[in-house]
């Protein structure tokens, strides 16, 4: 388990995916989140003090249940702060991933860190899920944004059978699953590194498109 800022960025510097960019990007990352939290109210302040391990490497550690190879599209729902979204675009900058945010500061948050950051693949779409122009999505993610039921609603139709959801789900992650009607068999729960408690919901849906109820 990663307690502490030290380790979280020791745990960083291990990661295939880290280089001299990568901490340069992830950097920016911090100092800008630190400054428009003055503005906004992206994350709350004391979260803000273990930055490293409550929000990067809260987000890097889904790397580690998606192959390198991927490039995408990875769809991050409900992005917000930035996370997971842009701490994976920072460290995988070759993936297409693509932030979904609806509310209107946090779009142009986001926009202007992908831009500081220099991630020329991702992307922010600054509108509703619901408004997205399905595709085809190699990985989905979302951290804090809907119940798993209605995460798998909503989201459903960028699945193939193919598509790799990673869903950090704190500490409801087996009660979530537990609780789903359908599909319940095609995901698993990974232990999180930063949170004893917390779970990392993994898995594909099997071939199929539509309907989750
Ligand atoms: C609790 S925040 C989590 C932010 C980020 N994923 C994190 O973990 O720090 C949920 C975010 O989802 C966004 N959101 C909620 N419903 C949405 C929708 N239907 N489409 C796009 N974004 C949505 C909200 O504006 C908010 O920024």
């Amino acid at each position: 388990m990663i307690t502490t800022e030290v380790e979280a960025r020791a745990w960083l510097e291990a990661l295939p995916e880290f280089d001299a960019e990568a901490a340069e990007r992830l950097e920016c990352l911090v100092s800008m989140l630190a400054e428009e939290n003055q503005r906004q109210n992206l994350v709350s302040a004391a979260s803000l003090e273990q930055v490293w391990l409550r929000h990067i490497v809260d987000s890097a550690q889904l790397l580690t249940h998606v192959p390198r190879e991927t490039r995408g599209p990875w769809f991050d729902l409900g992005t917000g702060a930035g996370f997971p979204g842009l701490a994976i675009a920072a460290l995988r900058p070759d993936c297409e991933v693509i932030m979904v945010e609806s509310r209107a500061r946090r779009i142009e948050w986001l926009e202007r860190a992908r831009e500081a950051m220099g991630l020329a693949k991702a992307r922010v779409a600054g509108q509703r899920l619901e408004q997205v122009e399905s595709r085809d999505a190699a990985v989905i993610s979302a951290r804090a944004f809907a119940p798993l039921q209605k995460l798998l609603e909503l989201s459903a139709r960028f699945s193939t059978s193919d598509t790799l959801w990673v869903l950090p789900k704190g500490r409801s992650a087996q009660q979530e699953l537990d609780d789903l009607r359908k599909w319940r068999h095609v995901f698993h729960v990974e232990q999180s590194l930063t949170d004893p408690q917390a779970g990392i919901i993994v898995g594909t849906l099997s071939g199929r498109k539509g309907k989750t109820t």
